[in-house]
């Protein structure tokens, strides 16, 4: 097993041993969150038809460069429906937002720019041709590319492919999880907290961004301090599961006994330690095909390598070509004077001014264990394996939530 590497080797090997699960068929309304399995691309233009974006009169423009000339209003069209009249010169059809533009009409004065008289219509403005017309195939035209294939779904995606009429699409399967936290000392929310016992917070932010991630996760268990026992129960979840989260017992400590439940699992230890700050303490492992990925207890440890390996993974075991680190650039707000001999990270928001990305350092206290690092952060702040510290003002790596 490999030791003490680089995020960049641990990301690797974790490519190496997943691949994205298979396809199914799902109705488009189930799809959000999901990574689509091919290119979708709309079966028809939008608007279908040239259509009103006004409540008003269809006319021909032209006509409005006589300023004596009156309108005779020969139909009335509703949306969803059409008019058998065409519309002739110094002739409009009253039309409602929405309705298709009848024929021989080019453009639509809005309602309040006109005074009626009777059955006509004056109109004291000239108005250009296509005037209040939305042309048809202007938004979207048959054959555009709507989504491209590994796009994770959101709202705006599901509502492009109901334009095209699309009701069923193809999305890589979810991939079924398992979250052990293991421990004597941690209890449940609901216990009463006795002396050298801690709450199970791991349990709550981890499912939590789970959760916020978009994945379910069919099996939650604690397990307490007994390789043989943690082993025994990692093995059955593996049966059916593609990806467990551990949390605890990943260093190098008496209790620390994740090592010894994956051996009598059977499982294969991919590599163990990666050189960064917080969240070192790491384990990746597998059976059969199932990945295991033991995280710190920790808290804020935890909390770093959940968003580097694990989120990464399960992007891409749901879908994602690659397990992939998604960095941006920010411009730093706030200094930090700390040796870097690992690759550290810290807590951060970002903020926009000026059409440029700044990112606050929020992390007041550090330590591997301090949650209270993780309140009001909406990133992770790279800060490169070397460095003597990042000034104000440089140019840095973030990784957004
Ligand atoms: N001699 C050494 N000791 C430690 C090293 C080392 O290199 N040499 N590494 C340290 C670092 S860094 C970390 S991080 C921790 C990792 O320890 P473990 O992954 O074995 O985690 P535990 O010892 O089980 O727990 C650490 C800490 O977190 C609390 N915890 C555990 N589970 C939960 C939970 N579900 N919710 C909230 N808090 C939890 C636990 O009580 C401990 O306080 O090891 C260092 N030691
Ligand atoms: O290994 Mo600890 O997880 O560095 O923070």
């Amino acid at each position: 097993m490999k030791s003490h590497i680089s995020l960049q080797e641990a990301i690797e090997i974790l490519n190496n041993n997943t691949h994205s699960l298979e396809v199914e068929e799902i109705d488009l309304i189930k799809g959000i969150n999901r990574t689509i399995a091919t290119n979708i691309y709309s079966t028809i233009n939008n608007p279908p038809f040239n259509k009103s974006a006004m409540d008003g009169y269809a006319i021909i423009a032209k006509d409005t460069m006589d300023a004596n000339i009156k309108f005779k209003v020969i139909d009335k069209i509703y949306a969803g429906q059409g008019s058998r009249k065409i519309v002739t010169n110094s002739t409009a059809i009253k039309i409602m937002t929405g309705s298709p533009i009848p024929n021989g009409a080019n453009a639509v004065i809005k309602q309040e720019d006109v005074v009626i008289d009777g059955e006509y219509i004056k109109i004291n403005k000239i108005i250009k041709s296509n005037e209040n017309v939305c042309a048809e195939g202007e938004d979207i035209k048959i054959g555009d590319t709507l989504v491209k294939k590994n796009k994770k779904l959101n709202y705006a995606d599901i509502g492009i492919i109901a334009s095209s009429g699309i009701n069923k699409i193809k999305v890589y399967k979810n991939p079924s999880l398992a979250f052990i936290s293991t421990g004597d000392e941690v209890l449940d929310i609901d216990d009463n907290l006795t002396y050298g016992k801690i709450y199970n917070s791991n349990k709550y932010s981890i499912l939590g961004r789970i959760q916020e991630l978009g994945y379910e996760v069919n099996h939650v268990e604690h397990a307490n301090d007994n390789s043989k026992s943690i082993g025994e129960l990692i093995k059955s979840l593996a049966k059916d599961t593609d990806l467990i989260i551990t949390t605890g017992g990943a260093s190098v400590g008496e209790k620390d006994l994740i090592k010894e439940a994956i051996d009598s699992a059977g499982g294969e230890k991919l590599f163990w330690k990666v050189m960064i700050k917080p969240g070192s303490a790491v384990l990746c492992s597998k059976i059969n095909n199932t990945i295991v990925i033991s995280l710190s207890g920790n808290p804020a440890a935890a909390l770093t390598t959940f968003e580097l390996l694990v989120r990464t993974t399960l992007e891409k075991i749901s879908g994602q070509e690659n397990i992939e680190i998604k960095r941006e650039k920010a411009i730093l707000l706030g200094t930090l004077n700390k040796e870097n001999p690992q690759t550290r990270f810290l807590r951060g928001k970002t903020v926009y001014e000026d059409g440029k990305q700044y990112a606050e350092i929020t992390q007041i206290k550090s330590g591997n264990g301090m949650l209270s690092s993780t309140i009001d952060s909406n990133c992770l702040i790279e800060v490169e394996k070397g460095s003597k510290g990042v000034e104000e003002g440089s140019l840095i790596n973030i990784i957004k939530f």
